[in-house]
């Protein structure tokens, strides 16, 4: 059978792009999906999305990790959001399922996406570092020198890390750039390796940090560009209205024959 696809981008985390409209593609076959995100046997990709319609939903996004395991993925919901922006699915405004319930985001002519994520009931401290759900789970810490700091060795210890066992967590490093701006790093559970930028990673982190400083909206740089974090906190401590703005990008598409 031949499978066609996307390639999207979002702040140079990549996803396999999937109009899945028909229900063709074989979602349950885990095989299939870490072979098409395999970076030297296959298309090469952090995550693979297939986009469905939903009855009360303007459509549903289900996300995959490169190791074909499932969570929230912010980069990947402002892709899916331009990529049925591109099919007509929508206009400049959605409402959407993905797997940790129903998100809004809106998206104008340069691609750029706002989407809402889901309310962050607190930010768990654990020892000097945090620990924030935002749809996937985050582990925070603040390093001196994040340009020569070794994401992959020192997050991989954490990910793997008891306390988090046996489900795992992603890990972010953060230094702050100025007052509004800090620079964020990630190791992803799920890809097992730094990639060049993380939704729900750089959310976490920015609430962190905006609860630290004090600030509602954050700037955030990342290996891969620039996105933009804004939140309101509640009066019993919860963070709403949370919004991860930023570019999402069609990259190419392509044909692929499967078995
Ligand atoms: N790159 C994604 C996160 C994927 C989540 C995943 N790595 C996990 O928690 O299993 C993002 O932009 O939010």
């Amino acid at each position: 059978m031949e499978i066609l696809f996307y390639k999207y981008q979002g702040t140079g985390n990549d996803f396999v792009m999937i109009d899945d409209r028909n229900e063709e593609f074989p979602i349950t076959d885990l095989e299939l999906i870490r072979s098409l995100c395999d970076r030297k046997f296959g298309i090469g990709a952090d995550g693979l999305i297939a986009l469905r319609h939903h009855p009360s939903y303007d459509f549903e996004m289900i996300y995959f990790n490169a190791d074909g395991s499932q969570s929230m993925c912010g980069n990947g919901a402002r892709c899916a959001v331009a990529f049925a922006h591109f099919l007509g699915m929508i206009g400049k405004e959605t409402h959407f399922l993905a797997i940790d319930g129903p998100h809004q985001a809106t998206i104008n002519e340069q691609a750029w996406v706002e989407l809402q994520m889901s309310k962050v009931a607190k930010l768990k401290q654990k020892d000097s570092d945090y620990f924030v759900n935002t749809g996937s789970p985050h582990h925070v810490q603040f390093v001196e020198d994040i340009h020569e700091f070794p994401v992959v060795t020192e997050g991989a210890k954490i990910r793997y890390d008891a306390s988090y066992s046996p489900r795992g967590t992603n890990v972010n490093f953060v230094s702050p750039i100025s007052t509004e701006e800090i620079y964020v790093r990630t190791y992803e559970r799920g890809v097992e390796n730094e990639t060049l930028s993380c939704g729900t990673g750089v959310t976490a982190c920015a609430l962190v940090y905006g609860e630290r400083i004090g600030l509602s909206k954050v700037g955030i740089q990342t290996l891969g560009g620039s996105l933009e974090v804004s939140f309101s906190k509640q009066a019993d401590g919860s963070f709403d209205r949370i919004i991860l703005s930023g570019p999402a990008k069609q990259v190419f598409k392509g044909s692929i024959e499967i078995a």
